[in-house]
């Protein structure tokens, strides 16, 4: 067992391929309990890779995914079904039920997970509602909500189980300013109130670094810089400024590689 007090999530020499490629090469990673934090990376470089490492969706081929003091790749089906309930996961593409209206999509995972009796699923799913602003919308269907509502429903559903480690893919992908601004402060809020663990995954420099405490960059298959959006704005690596800064131009590079510009506007189509 390891030490499961301060780091939640623990991930040790982790290596996973797709076929030939690999996506992650011997990474270590550890997520602080009661904090959010935030990966980011490069398009491709295997986020969301990560996060279903730690869901259990994927296998790593090598090491081990600690969560809550267990080894995630070694349990077996009923412990792994039970591990799940204590993770809340809001996908980009978590579409909610379209038959069913936003109070039965917050209560489906208590109806599935739990014997709990209808009065109190009705007052867990008031409450969840209340806490993403939508509990007047409880009868109303997901095709009559806003792209941001939507969202809010599905993180209200995903909380429902009163989850230890909350893991966002993509949060703020396709939402408006003000539904970006109201995602934001409910993750940070959530967090805090529910005494939670918050996975943020995003390309969204600016809002995750808003909002997180701590956070990784990853990239090659590697970390390349972990530490405060602070740290990380300041960091001498000048990959890790490259990203931090959005440069265009920097470790890497603008210019997919070419011959000399010159050189190359003297010869003829033919020649070159
Ligand atoms: N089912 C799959 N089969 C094969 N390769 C895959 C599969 N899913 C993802 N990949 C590859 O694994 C790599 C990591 O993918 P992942 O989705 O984790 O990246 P990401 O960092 O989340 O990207 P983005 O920021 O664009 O969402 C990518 O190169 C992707 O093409």
């Amino acid at each position: 067992m390891n030490d499961a007090s301060d780091y939640i999530v623990d991930l040790r020499n982790i290596t996973f391929r797709r076929g030939s490629r690999v996506i992650f090469d011997n990474v270590d990673i550890r997520i602080p309990r009661g904090k959010v934090t935030g990966i980011m990376g490069p398009s491709g470089c295997g986020k969301t890779t990560l996060l279903r490492l730690i869901g259990a969706q994927l296998r790593p081929d090598s090491g081990s995914i600690w969560v809550n003091g267990q080894n995630i790749p070694e349990l077996g089906r009923e412990q792994l079904f039970a591990a799940r309930q204590h993770m809340g996961m809001l996908f980009q593409s978590g579409a909610l039920f379209t038959d069913l209206d936003v109070f039965e999509n917050v209560a489906f995972p208590l109806r599935v997970h739990t014997d709990l009796p209808e009065d109190m699923i009705r007052d867990i799913v008031l409450l969840k509602l209340q806490a993403v602003g939508l509990r007047g919308a409880r009868k109303l269907m997901p095709d009559e909500l806003s792209g941001g509502m939507k969202r809010r429903v599905a993180l209200a559903r995903a909380i429902a189980l009163d989850p230890a480690l909350m893991m966002y893919d993509e949060p703020f992908v396709g939402q408006d300013p003000i539904s970006m601004g109201v995602l934001v402060r409910l993750i940070r809020l959530l967090n805090d109130a529910m005494g939670l663990t918050s996975i943020v995954v995003s390309h969204d420099l600016a809002e995750t670094a808003s909002i997180a405490d701590y956070l990784f960059v990853v990239g090659d298959g590697q970390v390349l810089g972990q530490g405060t959006p602070d740290e990380l704005m300041n960091s001498d690596n000048p990959r890790i400024r490259q990203f931090m800064q959005g440069e265009p131009d920097g470790p890497v590079p603008f210019h997919y590689p070419a011959q000399d510009y010159v050189q190359d506007l003297m010869q003829t189509e033919k020649d070159a």
